[in-house]
C-alpha cells in the first residue's frame, strides 16, 4: 500500500508487492524496508522471522456499532421467516431492542462486553477502527456509549475513531416526531465536541428512520460544528443517501446497497469514499449487494467493513468480510486489500497514519498463516492470522494446539 490514497477506480489493481522483504520497526514505527538479505546488517532486539509467510499492514475497520448491550439471537428465526429488516424495527424490535438492553447496561458492562469484541478484532488482524454510538437514543446512553468507546481508546492497544450515531431510530417516545428528535439529538453535538467523544456524526437515512431532507438539516448542523460526516445511506430503500453524503461532502457513505445509477457516477466523482458492507446483505439475506464492482469501474474509492452490529452483521470477522466481497461484489484481490486497509484508513480520517506499512507510519503490521494475498479471500470462514503487530508491539501470537 504505497499509494498515499484513497486509492480510486482501476489504481486499486494494482498492489505493490514486495518479495523477500524485511522491515525495520523502531520505538514502533516502521524506520527501514528492505530485502531479507540487506537485513542482516541490522543490530536488532528482536526479530520476527515471518518464514516466507504473507505480510501486510494491519487491516482497518471502517464501520462498526461495537458498544451495545445484550443481542438479537431471537431475530433470526424472523429472519428465517422472511420478515423484512424494517418490520422489526417498526414492531419495537430489532434496533430498539438493543436500546432498551443499552440504556439498562452500565457503563461497566458495556466496557467490558465491548472489550471482549475488540480482542477478538485484533486476534482477527484489525488494528484501527471506527465505533458508532447509537443504541442509548437519549443524551445519558449516548454519552455512555461514547465514554465508553473514549475509554477503550485508553485501554486498549487498538485505535477507534468515534462516531456519534444518535440519529440512528426514532425512540418511541418520539414516534410521531423525528424532527423534535433530531432537535435533541443535535442539541448534544457541542457537549460532545467538548469532551472530545466523536469526530464523526452519522444518520440513518432509510424509510421509517430519517429522510433524506431531515437528514441533510441534521448533518448541516453537524459539519457547522464541525463534525465529519457519515450517512448510513441507501441500505434498504434507495432513498437518494448516496446522493446526500456526495452533496455534503461525507468522508463515506455507507452501506450503498441500492445506490442508484446517479449515485454511483456521484460518488465516483467526489471524495467521498464508498464504505460496502456485504455482511449485512449476506446477514439479511438480501439478493441486492452493493454494485461495488460498477462503483470502481466507474472510478470511486471503496472500502469494505463488516459492520459488526448485534443484528445485521453479527461478525468481528473482516477477513470473512474480503471473501463475500470477492464471491459476492466480484472484487479482485488486489482491489480487496486496498478496501481493508489504505481505502479503510481514509474512510475514517486515519489515512495519514494507518492502512499501509511506511518508512514514518506505525509498525500496524499482520504476519499471516498463508503464502500470499490471493489466499485470505479464497479460504473463508477461519482466521488466518499468525502474528499481529501493533505499534511495533506483538499484541496476538496464534497458539498450536496444546
Ligand atoms: O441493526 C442494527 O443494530 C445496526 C444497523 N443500523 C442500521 N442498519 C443496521
Ligand atoms: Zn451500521
Amino acid at each position: 500500500m504505497d499509494k498515499k490514497g484513497p486509492v480510486k477506480g482501476t489504481d486499486m489493481n494494482a498492489l505493490t508487492i514486495w518479495h523477500d522483504a524485511a522491515i525495520g520497526i523502531r520505538d514502533g514505527v516502521v524506520v527501514w524496508i528492505g530485502s531479507s538479505e540487506e537485513a542482516t546488517i541490522l543490530e536488532t532486539t528482536q526479530t520476527i522471522n515471518a518464514n516466507g509467510r504473507l505480510v501486510t499492514p494491519g487491516l482497518v475497520e471502517p464501520h462498526t456499532h461495537l458498544v451495545f448491550g445484550g443481542s438479537r439471537e431471537k431475530e433470526l428465526a424472523l429472519k428465517q421467516q422472511g420478515v423484512p429488516y424494517l418490520d422489526i424495527l417498526k414492531q419495537g424490535g430489532g434496533i430498539l431492542s438493543t436500546v432498551r438492553a443499552t440504556q439498562e447496561a452500565s457503563y461497566e458492562s458495556l466496557l467490558e462486553k465491548a472489550l471482549f469484541h475488540l480482542d477478538r478484532m485484533a486476534t482477527y488482524g484489525i488494528t484501527t477502527l471506527e465505533a458508532k454510538s447509537g443504541y442509548g437514543l437519549d443524551r445519558d446512553t449516548e454519552l455512555k456509549q461514547l465514554r465508553v468507546v473514549k475509554a477503550l481508546n485508553e485501554q486498549h492497544p487498538l485505535d477507534i475513531v468515534s462516531t456519534f450515531l444518535g440519529a440512528h431510530a426514532i425512540p418511541v417516545h418520539y414516534k410521531g416526531d423525528p424532527e423534535a428528535f433530531l432537535l435533541e439529538m443535535s442539541e448534544m453535538f457541542d457537549e460532545i465536541k467538548q469532551e472530545n467523544l466523536a469526530e464523526f456524526v452519522d444518520i440513518f437515512t432509510e424509510t421509517g428512520v430519517f429522510t433524506v431532507p431531515q437528514s441533510r438539516r441534521y448533518l448541516k448542523k453537524a459539519k457547522e460544528k464541525g463534525f465529519g460526516l457519515k450517512i448510513h445511506a441507501d441500505e434498504i430503500d434507495p432513498l437518494g443517501g448516496t446522493e446526500l453524503a456526495v452533496e455534503l461532502g461525507a468522508i463515506s457513505g455507507d452501506h450503498l446497497a441500492v445506490t442508484s445509477y446517479e449515485g454511483i457516477e456521484k460518488l465516483a466523482n467526489s471524495n467521498t469514499i464508498g464504505v460496502i458492507l456485504p455482511g449485512t446483505s449476506f446477514y439479511l439475506g438480501k439478493d441486492d449487494y452493493a454494485r461495488a464492482r460498477e462503483m470502481i469501474d466507474a472510478g470511486a474509492a471503496i472500502a469494505i467493513s463488516t459492520d459488526f452490529n448485534p443484528g445485521s452483521s453479527v461478525t468481528e470477522n473482516l477477513q470473512l468480510i474480503m471473501s463475500i466481497a470477492a464471491l459476492k461484489l466480484k472484487l479482485s484481490p488486489e482491489e480487496i486489500w486496498h478496501a481493508v486497509t489504505v481505502n479503510a484508513a481514509h474512510a475514517i480520517g486515519r489515512g495519514d497514519v494507518a492502512g499501509s506499512i511506511t518508512v514514518g507510519r506505525k509498525a500496524d503490521i499482520v504476519v499471516w498463516d498463508a503464502p500470499n494475498y490471493l489466499y485470505i479471500p479464497y479460504h473463508y470462514g477461519v482466521n488466518h492470522t499468525n502474528t499481529v503487530i501493533k505499534n511495533g508491539k506483538v499484541i496476538y501470537e496464534r497458539q498450536g494446539l496444546r
